[in-house]
């Protein structure tokens, strides 16, 4: 079991007159082994909230909690489970460092793991992880500019499977990417998914990415949650006007998903 529950998070940013509230009053809960999609326009605190669970953001008010341990406490058991929780962003360029060979970047995520292999060990785990996202192991000597942007952000989640995590933080991952690979990624997602029972908690502006993976479907708006069901219910008869608005805004969403409008 890994459920990932947001408990009333509140998180501001700024003070005095610029104080802004970025998340308010949000809670979630995301299912072991299922995927809840976060959509929201830009600016509502998707990524905020996601930054949360990973300890990039700290709450003003609320808890994180997975599997019921609060992932901001001091102890050993929330250092444990934080390492359960890992998060793929936006720009796979800007993830990997780009004078290291992508089988190092890779391996550093193995340290989150908590294990310390020996270099045979974590070599052979390398090949694994990379053969898990469809990279060729022979080429884990070579740097991320060799790589087109779906390889490299194959290469991020690799990175982020390294530290054998039970929920996957996912946010805006294909955006930046061709419309011709975001198929790809997304696909992989579903095999990971599948495979390795991840939780994932995947964030996106885009509802026919988000539908495509999707089990269930939050919507945010000014950092509130403003819906929340089961993907189809929530796309196909949204009850908040705010959704309905989104909705027209995306005219894709009238045809049943093909991965070429992707
Ligand atoms: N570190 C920060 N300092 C100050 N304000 C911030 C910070 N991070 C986010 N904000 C503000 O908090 C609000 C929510 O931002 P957030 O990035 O979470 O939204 P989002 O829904 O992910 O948007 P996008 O899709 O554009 O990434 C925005 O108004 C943003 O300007």
């Amino acid at each position: 079991m890994s459920e990932l529950e947001f408990d009333h998070v509140t998180v501001r940013f700024g003070h005095g007159r610029s104080l802004q509230t970025a998340v308010d009053d949000a809670s979630l809960v995301v299912r072991s082994g299922t995927t809840l999609g976060l959509v929201g326009e830009s600016g509502s605190g998707k990524s905020t909230i996601a930054r949360v669970a990973v300890g990039l953001e700290r709450a003003d008010a609320g808890s994180v909690r997975l599997d019921g341990v609060d992932l901001t406490a001091r102890s050993r058991e929330a250092r444990l489970a934080r390492r359960l929780v890992q998060m793929v962003f936006q720009d796979p360029l800007a993830a990997l460092d780009p004078r290291m060979p992508v089988g190092a970047s890779v391996a550093e995520g193995l340290l989150a793991s908590g294990r310390s292999p020996n270099r045979a060990d974590r070599e052979a785990r390398v090949r694994e992880l990379l053969e898990l996202v469809h990279v060729d192991p022979a080429r884990a000597g070579d740097r991320p500019a060799r790589f087109s942007g779906g390889q490299r952000q194959r290469l991020t989640i690799a990175r982020a499977l390294a530290a054998e995590p039970a929920v996957l933080v996912a946010d805006e991952i294909t955006s930046a990417l061709d419309v011709s690979v975001q198929g790809v990624v997304l696909n992989l997602l579903r095999e990971l998914q599948a495979e390795l029972r991840l939780t994932m908690l995947f964030i996106s502006h885009n509802l026919a990415v988000v539908r495509y993976v999707s089990d269930e479907v939050s919507v945010m708006r000014q950092g509130r949650i403003v819906e929340h069901g089961p993907t189809d219910a929530v796309l196909e008869d949204p009850a908040d006007p705010y959704t309905r608005e989104l909705l027209r805004s995306i005219p894709v969403m009238g045809r049943p998903l093909d991965l070429e409008d992707l």
